[in-house]
């Protein structure tokens, strides 16, 4: 059985293909040079290639400042090559498993979004992964468009990582205190992605739409910071003191959403999925790092 992964060099695609697969469920990962989510050729061929049992669409244009001035390159790789690979899915009778973002949300809800909450990106990265959601969702009935956020590893380039260079440099960090979401480590997001895209392939009558997957619990940027230097100072690695901020001290290209906390419950009655808190998962990558 043969499952494609976009993305595979990704955060949560290194990720996808660490964790332990049943026998005769094997993972492809092509990388650039043979699929190019730019090119819509590219991401046909490979979506034909075979037929697959199932796609894992995740890998996205994800610089999210950087899609602000790049916006035809952000929409190619977040929104048409979903489309490609979604309908691709549907001819092969397979499922899809689409990975999106909390940044399709405005933020100007004072509570956890749901699920059937009305999208309002204030982002090119947001509207583009809005965009890829709405073509999976009307290219394939058999689909989870799992909503994430705030997704970090010790690998790639990420938040966590970009802390703690930072505090290896300086005693002082300024991070927003603004802007409250749920930060979410990306072994935890595969273990959930592998359980929904198993079901998927076993079950045709396995639970379809949209979900959302973060670590339990929530945080500002400040207090996810604050919450990173305490773990690597416990274990003897680089630590600053961090100086809480407002959005408007901190000004990007890209704006971002105020309050970006998904509820999970939905996840939780279709799938039985019980995300891990992401404090938990800090310091099991905390101890990874070394
Ligand atoms: N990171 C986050 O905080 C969040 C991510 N998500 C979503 O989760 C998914 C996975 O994100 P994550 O693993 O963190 O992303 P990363 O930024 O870690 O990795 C992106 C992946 O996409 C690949 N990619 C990007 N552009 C192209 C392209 N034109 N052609 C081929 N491959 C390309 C990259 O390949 P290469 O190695 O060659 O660069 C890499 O494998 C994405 O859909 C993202 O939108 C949702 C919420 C939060
Ligand atoms: C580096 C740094 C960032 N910040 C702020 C900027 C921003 O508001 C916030 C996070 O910055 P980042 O650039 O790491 O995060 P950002 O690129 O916005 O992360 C997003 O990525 C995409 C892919 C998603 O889908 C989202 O869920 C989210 O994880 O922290 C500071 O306040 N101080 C700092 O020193
Ligand atoms: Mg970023």
């Amino acid at each position: 059985m043969d499952i494609l992964v976009t993305g595979g060099t990704g955060q949560v695609g290194i990720e996808l293909l660490r964790q332990s697969w049943p026998d005769g469920v094997r993972l492809h990962a092509p990388g650039r040079d043979e699929l190019d989510l730019a090119d819509p050729t590219s991401v046909a061929r490979v979506a034909a290639a075979r037929p697959w049992a199932a796609i894992i669409s995740s890998g996205a244009y994800t610089a999210v400042d950087k899609a602000e001035s790049d916006v035809a390159a952000a929409w190619a790789a977040n929104a048409l090559a979903p489309a490609i690979l979604a309908k691709a899915a549907a001819e092969a009778g397979a499922p899809i498993l689409h990975l999106s973002t909390d940044y399709v949300f405005a933020g100007d809800k004072p509570e956890p979004y749901v699920e059937d909450d009305p999208v309002g990106p204030i982002s090119v990265y947001g509207a583009s992964k809005e965009g890829g959601e709405q073509a999976v969702r009307t290219a394939n009935p058999r689909h989870a468009i799992l909503r994430t956020a705030w997704v970090v590893s010790p690998h790639r380039s990420n938040f966590l990582r970009t802390m703690l260079r930072l505090a290896g440099d300086r005693d002082e960090l300024r991070v927003v205190a603004d802007q409250q979401g749920c930060p979410t480590f990306a072994a935890d997001l595969a273990a959930a992605s592998r359980t929904i895209v198993l079901r998927q392939i076993a079950e045709p009558d396995a639970p379809s739409g949209t979900f959302h997957f973060v670590g339990e619990g929530d945080a500002t940027w400040a207090g996810f910071a604050e919450a990173i230097m305490a773990a690597s100072a416990a274990r003897g690695g680089p630590s600053a003191r961090i100086v809480p901020i407002t959005t408007a001290e901190y000004p990007t290209p890209a704006r971002r959403p105020a309050n970006s906390r998904l509820s999970t419950e939905k996840l939780r009655a279709a799938y039985g999925i019980v995300p891990p808190p992401w404090r938990d998962s800090l310091e099991v990558a905390i101890a990874a790092l070394g």
